[in-house]
């Protein structure tokens, strides 16, 4: 969120038919990975529902992180968005939200520090209640049934009722979301997220030995600091900070009724967050994704696997971003630790000399994710570095832009990856996985990619 001195946009809640008649245009257009709503009543109220609700966003915060990101994409600052693959409604606590905020800001700090730039600070959070699945349904002890489509769908519980499809559901995303919004809003311009404390937490994770090889980074910092203070730096500035929020527009039932006309311009955006992405499953040209992102005005994000068509690549940046503006067209790719060296530079060079400047960020989550001998889903740490490192040689040998990472992270201790300092192992995935999608890495896992990245940055 921009600080206080940023001018606030109104956004219509009363919507111009114009533009909201050409959005309704792409409802005809295929949808993958929706839920299939049983009550259409019921959906129908939850949608007028939506509709009638105060935007979570305002239209001039997402302009400006869109101009964040065109100077990421430029190579003047860096971008870290992370947080959980599947927010809960039970999850959304304060405690869960503070440490989640917390472990951003303390890899926003070691990266700040790494790349000498600014750092884009993006959640994953307030609307990620939404999951694409490999199947429709599940099947355990020979009982089937429908697939866990994230909270703002089904409930996680394996029983009829709680897999049915709720359309009210949309409505609870959307109170979940804002208050998670409003906390966040708080941390960050409230004196939470103070450059000191933030230090003094980093300092906290390299005092313990297992984090040893970092202490000569943390040292640099904390001269760094020591240096900006005898020079004069007003450190009281650096009390609250820019934070936005971003999830993936995959619920249209949701995104639609929250698309509003912004009162400045007669444009349309997606005031459901800041930045949203279309997933590696639902990026089809003709799909009603691609559609609907391409008439909203936000930065937006579209995942690139190793199998991504780079004439479909091409063909989607002429259909999102017609009009080449730097920082509207992120993508984020996620190709595996083993492919990402041989499947990007194709890919990054035709779209650089397709003339198109858009912004590369690193997803190492995606393409990594197996089951493991034990049985659960799991990713291991070492194979997230390695396609971090894969992506920022790629980019260096091309001389393009390495702008910045994508996580699945929580601020909480739990064993859902394998490695880091902490050598979590196979059997101990049991001790603490409380995912209910994709694993996340922990806290201390997190801290420790920030600074095996920033070393990648110091280098860049
Ligand atoms: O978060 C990403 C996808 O929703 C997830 O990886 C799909 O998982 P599944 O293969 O368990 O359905
Ligand atoms: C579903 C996700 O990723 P992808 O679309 O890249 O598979 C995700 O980010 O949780
Ligand atoms: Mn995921």
């Amino acid at each position: 969120m921009p600080d206080a001195h940023l001018p606030l946009t109104l956004v219509s809640t009363t919507t111009s038919p114009d533009p909201l008649q050409r959005l309704a245009a792409g409802a005809d257009l295929p949808a993958a990975q929706q839920p299939v709503w049983p009550d259409r009543a019921a959906l129908d109220e939850a949608v007028g529902t939506l509709a009638t609700y105060p935007p979570l966003v305002f239209a001039g915060e997402c302009d400006v992180l869109k101009d964040r990101m065109a100077a990421v994409a430029r190579g003047e600052a860096f971008v870290l968005q992370g947080g959980d693959c599947a927010e809960t409604f039970v999850s959304a606590t304060a405690d869960n939200i503070r440490d989640r905020v917390k472990t951003i800001l303390q890899m926003a700090a070691v990266l700040t520090y790494g790349a000498s730039m600014p750092v884009v600070k993006v959640g994953r959070m307030a609307g990620q209640y939404a999951k694409p699945r490999s199947s429709d349904d599940e099947t355990r002890e020979g009982v089937t049934l429908p697939a866990y489509r994230g909270d703002m769908v089904n409930d996680y519980d394996f029983t009829p009722e709680s897999r049915r499809p709720d359309p009210m559901r949309l409505v609870r995303g959307y109170h979940a979301s804002s208050a998670t919004l409003n906390l966040v809003r708080a941390f960050t311009t409230g004196g939470f997220a103070d450059l000191r404390h933030v230090h003094d937490w980093n300092k906290g994770f390299v005092a313990n030995a297992a984090n040893a090889r970092y202490e000569r980074l943390a040292r640099d910092i904390d001269k760094a600091m020591r240096f900006m203070a005898a020079c004069g730096a007003d450190f009281d500035a650096m009390r609250t900070t820019e934070f936005f929020s971003a999830h993936e527009a995959l619920l249209l039932d949701y995104e639609r009724p929250m698309t509003r006309v912004d009162s400045r311009t007669g444009q349309l955006y997606d005031t459901s967050g800041h930045f949203i992405w279309v997933g590696e499953r639902t990026r089809d040209l003709d799909g009603a994704h691609i559609d609907f992102v391409s008439r909203v005005r936000n930065p937006v994000g579209v995942k690139v696997s190793a199998n991504a068509d780079v004439d479909d690549l091409l063909r989607m940046i002429d259909v999102v971003d017609p009009d080449r503006e730097p920082g509207r067209l992120t993508f984020i790719t996620r190709m595996g630790a083993g492919r990402v060296r041989e499947a990007l530079p194709a890919i990054v060079e035709k779209v650089t000399a397709s003339g198109a400047l858009v912004t590369w960020v690193c997803d190492p989550m995606h393409g990594n994710t197996f089951s493991s001998a034990s049985g659960f889903k799991t990713r291991d740490f070492d194979d997230v570095v390695a396609e971090v490192r894969g992506f920022f040689e790629v980019h260096q040998g091309l001389g393009t832009h390495p702008g910045g990472i994508h996580v699945e992270l929580t601020g909480n201790d739990v064993t859902e990856c394998i490695g880091g300092s902490e050598k979590i192992l196979d059997a101990d995935l049991g001790t603490r996985y409380e995912s209910v999608c994709d694993p996340r890495l922990n806290h201390q896992q997190s801290l420790e990619l920030a600074f095996l990245v920033a070393e990648m940055l110091a280098q860049d």
